[in-house]
Protein backbone atom coordinates (compact mmCIF):
# COMPACT_ATOMS: atom_id res chain seq x y z
CA UNK A 1 0.00 0.00 0.00
CA UNK A 2 1.71 3.02 -0.94
CA UNK A 3 0.95 6.43 1.06
CA UNK A 4 0.73 9.84 -0.65
CA UNK A 5 2.98 12.72 0.38
CA UNK A 6 1.53 15.00 -1.70
CA UNK A 7 -1.85 15.04 -4.42
CA UNK A 8 -2.64 17.50 -7.02
CA UNK A 9 -6.55 16.96 -7.23
CA UNK A 10 -8.33 18.03 -10.67
CA UNK A 11 -5.47 20.67 -10.23
CA UNK A 12 -6.28 24.06 -13.32
CA UNK A 13 -3.96 26.72 -13.24
CA UNK A 14 -5.08 29.72 -15.29
CA UNK A 15 -2.07 32.79 -15.10
CA UNK A 16 -3.82 36.40 -15.69
CA UNK A 17 -2.34 36.25 -19.72
CA UNK A 18 -4.77 34.23 -20.23
CA UNK A 19 -2.31 31.04 -20.30
CA UNK A 20 -4.22 27.83 -19.47
CA UNK A 21 -1.11 26.23 -18.09
CA UNK A 22 -2.51 23.04 -16.47
CA UNK A 23 -6.22 21.21 -16.57
CA UNK A 24 -7.51 18.49 -15.08
CA UNK A 25 -4.28 17.25 -13.67
CA UNK A 26 -4.50 14.60 -11.03
CA UNK A 27 -1.42 13.37 -9.61
CA UNK A 28 0.01 11.26 -6.15
CA UNK A 29 3.05 11.73 -5.10
CA UNK A 30 4.10 8.22 -3.10
CA UNK A 31 5.99 8.56 -0.68
CA UNK A 32 10.10 7.08 -1.04
CA UNK A 33 9.20 7.29 -4.83
CA UNK A 34 11.61 8.63 -7.79
CA UNK A 35 9.13 10.26 -9.82
CA UNK A 36 9.82 12.30 -12.66
CA UNK A 37 7.61 14.35 -15.13
CA UNK A 38 8.34 14.79 -18.27
CA UNK A 39 6.55 16.51 -21.16
CA UNK A 40 6.07 18.54 -24.48
CA UNK A 41 7.70 22.13 -23.55
CA UNK A 42 5.65 24.43 -22.04
CA UNK A 43 2.79 21.63 -20.78
CA UNK A 44 3.20 22.88 -17.27
CA UNK A 45 6.05 20.58 -15.72
CA UNK A 46 7.49 23.49 -14.06
CA UNK A 47 3.72 24.96 -12.80
CA UNK A 48 3.29 21.72 -11.25
CA UNK A 49 6.57 21.57 -9.34
CA UNK A 50 5.54 25.47 -8.20
CA UNK A 51 2.20 24.34 -6.89
CA UNK A 52 3.96 21.97 -4.77
CA UNK A 53 6.59 24.04 -3.49
CA UNK A 54 3.53 26.34 -2.23
CA UNK A 55 5.06 29.05 -4.66
CA UNK A 56 1.90 29.30 -6.60
CA UNK A 57 -1.92 28.57 -5.92
CA UNK A 58 -3.87 26.39 -7.94
CA UNK A 59 -7.09 28.32 -9.77
CA UNK A 60 -9.25 25.13 -9.12
CA UNK A 61 -8.83 22.01 -8.03
CA UNK A 62 -6.48 21.09 -4.69
CA UNK A 63 -3.03 20.53 -3.77
CA UNK A 64 -3.53 18.37 -0.89
CA UNK A 65 -0.48 17.26 1.67
CA UNK A 66 -0.34 13.43 3.39
CA UNK A 67 -2.92 11.18 4.38
CA UNK A 68 -4.80 13.76 5.90
CA UNK A 69 -8.03 13.27 3.59
CA UNK A 70 -8.33 16.18 1.75
CA UNK A 71 -7.17 18.65 4.16
CA UNK A 72 -4.75 21.19 2.53
CA UNK A 73 -2.30 21.87 5.24
CA UNK A 74 0.98 23.18 4.22
CA UNK A 75 4.44 21.45 4.98
CA UNK A 76 6.06 23.25 7.63
CA UNK A 77 8.95 25.11 6.44
CA UNK A 78 12.22 22.50 6.29
CA UNK A 79 9.84 19.71 4.69
CA UNK A 80 10.23 20.56 1.44
CA UNK A 81 13.39 21.07 -0.60
CA UNK A 82 13.91 22.88 -3.96
CA UNK A 83 16.67 22.55 -6.36
CA UNK A 84 15.88 24.92 -9.93
CA UNK A 85 17.99 24.41 -12.96
CA UNK A 86 20.09 28.09 -11.80
CA UNK A 87 21.60 26.40 -8.80
CA UNK A 88 21.24 30.48 -7.49
CA UNK A 89 23.66 30.42 -4.68
CA UNK A 90 24.91 33.45 -2.72
CA UNK A 91 27.64 34.80 -3.92
CA UNK A 92 29.27 36.46 -1.34
CA UNK A 93 28.92 33.57 0.73
CA UNK A 94 30.90 30.19 1.10
CA UNK A 95 29.77 26.81 0.39
CA UNK A 96 28.64 26.50 3.93
CA UNK A 97 26.97 29.37 4.00
CA UNK A 98 25.00 28.88 1.42
CA UNK A 99 24.05 25.08 2.90
CA UNK A 100 23.53 26.28 6.10
CA UNK A 101 20.49 29.10 4.92
CA UNK A 102 17.98 26.83 5.76
CA UNK A 103 18.70 26.25 8.57
CA UNK A 104 19.01 29.65 9.69
CA UNK A 105 15.48 30.18 8.53
CA UNK A 106 13.98 26.73 10.05
CA UNK A 107 16.42 26.70 13.33
CA UNK A 108 13.85 28.05 15.70
CA UNK A 109 10.85 25.49 14.38
CA UNK A 110 13.45 22.84 14.58
CA UNK A 111 15.73 24.23 18.17
CA UNK A 112 18.97 22.88 16.19
CA UNK A 113 21.88 24.33 18.67
CA UNK A 114 24.93 25.71 16.66
CA UNK A 115 26.83 22.67 16.85
CA UNK A 116 24.33 20.50 15.63
CA UNK A 117 23.92 23.39 12.72
CA UNK A 118 27.57 22.95 11.89
CA UNK A 119 27.36 19.11 11.60
CA UNK A 120 24.29 19.02 9.41
CA UNK A 121 26.15 21.77 7.26
CA UNK A 122 28.99 19.68 7.34
CA UNK A 123 27.44 16.17 6.29
CA UNK A 124 25.31 17.43 3.96
CA UNK A 125 28.50 19.13 2.29
CA UNK A 126 30.13 15.81 2.08
CA UNK A 127 26.98 13.72 1.27
CA UNK A 128 27.22 15.51 -2.09
CA UNK A 129 31.02 15.15 -2.77
CA UNK A 130 32.30 18.60 -1.96
CA UNK A 131 34.65 17.80 1.29
CA UNK A 132 36.94 20.28 1.01
CA UNK A 133 34.99 23.13 -0.17
CA UNK A 134 33.30 24.46 2.52
CA UNK A 135 35.19 26.98 2.80
CA UNK A 136 34.81 28.05 -0.89
CA UNK A 137 33.11 30.78 -3.00
CA UNK A 138 30.38 29.68 -5.48
CA UNK A 139 32.88 31.91 -8.17
CA UNK A 140 35.18 28.99 -7.61
CA UNK A 141 33.80 26.08 -8.41
CA UNK A 142 32.68 24.55 -11.64
CA UNK A 143 29.36 24.57 -12.74
CA UNK A 144 28.52 21.09 -11.50
CA UNK A 145 30.15 21.64 -8.11
CA UNK A 146 27.46 24.83 -8.06
CA UNK A 147 24.80 22.48 -8.82
CA UNK A 148 26.12 19.96 -5.81
CA UNK A 149 26.19 22.81 -3.25
CA UNK A 150 22.50 23.34 -4.11
CA UNK A 151 21.39 19.90 -3.52
CA UNK A 152 23.52 20.07 -0.26
CA UNK A 153 21.58 23.43 0.78
CA UNK A 154 18.26 21.73 -0.58
CA UNK A 155 18.96 18.39 1.53
CA UNK A 156 20.27 19.92 4.96
CA UNK A 157 16.78 19.88 6.63
CA UNK A 158 16.48 16.47 5.59
CA UNK A 159 13.07 17.45 3.59
CA UNK A 160 10.69 14.62 3.32
CA UNK A 161 10.31 15.78 -0.43
CA UNK A 162 12.58 16.69 -2.90
CA UNK A 163 11.41 18.87 -5.70
CA UNK A 164 14.27 19.35 -8.42
CA UNK A 165 13.30 21.20 -11.78
CA UNK A 166 15.93 20.43 -14.79
CA UNK A 167 18.56 20.66 -12.75
CA UNK A 168 21.16 19.69 -14.88
CA UNK A 169 19.84 21.00 -17.96
CA UNK A 170 22.40 23.09 -18.41
CA UNK A 171 25.53 20.61 -17.64
CA UNK A 172 27.36 19.28 -19.66
CA UNK A 173 26.70 15.31 -20.85
CA UNK A 174 29.81 13.40 -18.62
CA UNK A 175 29.20 16.36 -15.42
CA UNK A 176 25.24 15.45 -15.64
CA UNK A 177 25.95 11.87 -15.84
CA UNK A 178 28.01 11.89 -12.57
CA UNK A 179 25.29 14.55 -10.82
CA UNK A 180 22.76 11.81 -12.07
CA UNK A 181 24.37 9.01 -10.02
CA UNK A 182 25.04 10.90 -7.21
CA UNK A 183 21.40 12.07 -6.89
CA UNK A 184 20.68 8.31 -7.33
CA UNK A 185 22.60 7.34 -4.41
CA UNK A 186 21.60 9.78 -2.62
CA UNK A 187 17.97 9.12 -3.15
CA UNK A 188 18.96 5.45 -2.28
CA UNK A 189 20.45 6.54 1.13
CA UNK A 190 18.35 8.96 2.03
CA UNK A 191 15.03 7.69 0.93
CA UNK A 192 13.80 11.08 0.35
CA UNK A 193 10.74 11.26 -2.01
CA UNK A 194 11.82 13.08 -5.22
CA UNK A 195 9.90 14.78 -8.10
CA UNK A 196 11.96 15.65 -10.97
CA UNK A 197 11.24 17.42 -13.72
CA UNK A 198 13.49 16.36 -17.18
CA UNK A 199 13.53 17.35 -20.93
CA UNK A 200 15.88 13.79 -21.10
CA UNK A 201 13.98 10.81 -21.39
CA UNK A 202 17.21 8.78 -20.74
CA UNK A 203 17.68 10.51 -17.85
CA UNK A 204 13.89 10.06 -16.25
CA UNK A 205 14.33 6.24 -16.91
CA UNK A 206 18.07 5.79 -15.04
CA UNK A 207 16.77 7.79 -12.04
CA UNK A 208 13.15 7.37 -11.50
CA UNK A 209 10.71 4.66 -10.13
CA UNK A 210 8.00 6.01 -11.83
CA UNK A 211 7.76 8.18 -14.80
CA UNK A 212 5.02 10.69 -15.45
CA UNK A 213 4.12 11.62 -19.09
CA UNK A 214 2.20 14.99 -19.49
CA UNK A 215 -0.27 16.34 -22.77
CA UNK A 216 0.96 19.81 -24.54
CA UNK A 217 -0.80 22.25 -22.54
CA UNK A 218 -2.97 22.90 -20.56
CA UNK A 219 -0.55 19.32 -19.74
CA UNK A 220 -2.30 16.57 -17.35
CA UNK A 221 -1.06 12.99 -17.26
CA UNK A 222 -1.08 11.55 -20.27
CA UNK A 223 0.55 8.36 -19.40
CA UNK A 224 1.87 7.16 -16.04
CA UNK A 225 4.90 4.41 -16.12
CA UNK A 226 6.71 2.15 -13.53
CA UNK A 227 10.26 1.59 -13.82
CA UNK A 228 10.86 -1.50 -11.76
CA UNK A 229 14.59 -2.24 -12.35
CA UNK A 230 17.02 -2.56 -9.28
CA UNK A 231 18.57 -0.14 -7.78
CA UNK A 232 22.34 0.65 -8.35
CA UNK A 233 21.90 0.99 -11.86
CA UNK A 234 25.28 1.87 -13.05
CA UNK A 235 26.48 1.77 -16.39
CA UNK A 236 25.33 -1.51 -16.46
CA UNK A 237 22.33 -0.63 -16.68
CA UNK A 238 21.92 2.33 -19.23
CA UNK A 239 23.83 0.56 -21.75
CA UNK A 240 21.08 -2.50 -21.15
CA UNK A 241 18.98 -3.75 -23.44
CA UNK A 242 15.87 -3.40 -20.89
CA UNK A 243 17.16 0.28 -20.44
CA UNK A 244 16.88 0.92 -23.84
CA UNK A 245 13.21 -0.98 -24.21
CA UNK A 246 12.04 1.38 -21.36
CA UNK A 247 12.94 4.49 -23.27
CA UNK A 248 11.71 3.52 -26.47
CA UNK A 249 8.12 2.69 -23.82
CA UNK A 250 8.21 6.38 -22.18
CA UNK A 251 9.62 7.64 -25.43
CA UNK A 252 6.60 6.54 -27.28
CA UNK A 253 3.99 7.66 -24.54
CA UNK A 254 5.51 11.65 -25.20
CA UNK A 255 5.49 11.00 -29.01
CA UNK A 256 1.95 9.66 -28.66
CA UNK A 257 1.20 12.28 -26.73
CA UNK A 258 2.04 14.95 -28.64
CA UNK A 259 0.08 13.18 -31.46
CA UNK A 260 3.01 11.87 -33.11
CA UNK A 261 4.64 8.91 -34.68
CA UNK A 262 7.04 7.62 -32.71
CA UNK A 263 9.83 5.93 -35.28
N1 LIG B 1 4.02 33.42 -14.30
C1 LIG B 1 3.50 33.11 -15.51
N2 LIG B 1 2.71 34.00 -16.15
C2 LIG B 1 2.17 33.70 -17.37
N3 LIG B 1 2.37 32.54 -18.02
C3 LIG B 1 3.17 31.64 -17.42
C4 LIG B 1 3.78 31.87 -16.15
N4 LIG B 1 4.53 30.78 -15.80
C5 LIG B 1 4.38 29.92 -16.83
N5 LIG B 1 3.60 30.43 -17.79
C6 LIG B 1 3.18 29.76 -19.03
O1 LIG B 1 2.52 28.55 -18.67
C7 LIG B 1 2.89 27.51 -19.56
C8 LIG B 1 3.54 26.39 -18.78
O2 LIG B 1 4.83 26.81 -18.34
P1 LIG B 1 5.82 25.85 -17.55
O3 LIG B 1 7.08 26.63 -17.34
O4 LIG B 1 5.12 25.30 -16.39
O5 LIG B 1 6.02 24.69 -18.62
P2 LIG B 1 7.16 23.58 -18.68
O6 LIG B 1 6.48 22.31 -19.10
O7 LIG B 1 7.93 23.53 -17.43
O8 LIG B 1 8.03 24.17 -19.87
P3 LIG B 1 9.55 23.84 -20.30
O9 LIG B 1 9.58 22.36 -20.54
O10 LIG B 1 9.72 24.61 -21.58
O11 LIG B 1 10.44 24.28 -19.18
C9 LIG B 1 3.81 28.15 -20.60
O12 LIG B 1 3.04 28.52 -21.72
C10 LIG B 1 4.35 29.37 -19.90
O13 LIG B 1 4.64 30.39 -20.83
Amino acid sequence: MTSPVVALRGVRKAFPTGTLALDGLDLSVNRGEFLSLVGPSGCGKSTALRLIAGLATPSAGAVVWGDDGGATRAPAPGDLGVVFQEPTLMPWATVAGNVRLPLRLTRRRSRLHGDEAEARVAAAIARVGLDGFAAAYPRELSGGMKMRAAIARALVTDPQLLLMDEPFAALDEITRFRLDNALSGLWQGLGTTVVFVTHSVFEAVYLSTRIVVMTPRPGRVAADVTIDAPFPRGETFRTSPEFASLCRTVGGALAEAMGEAFA
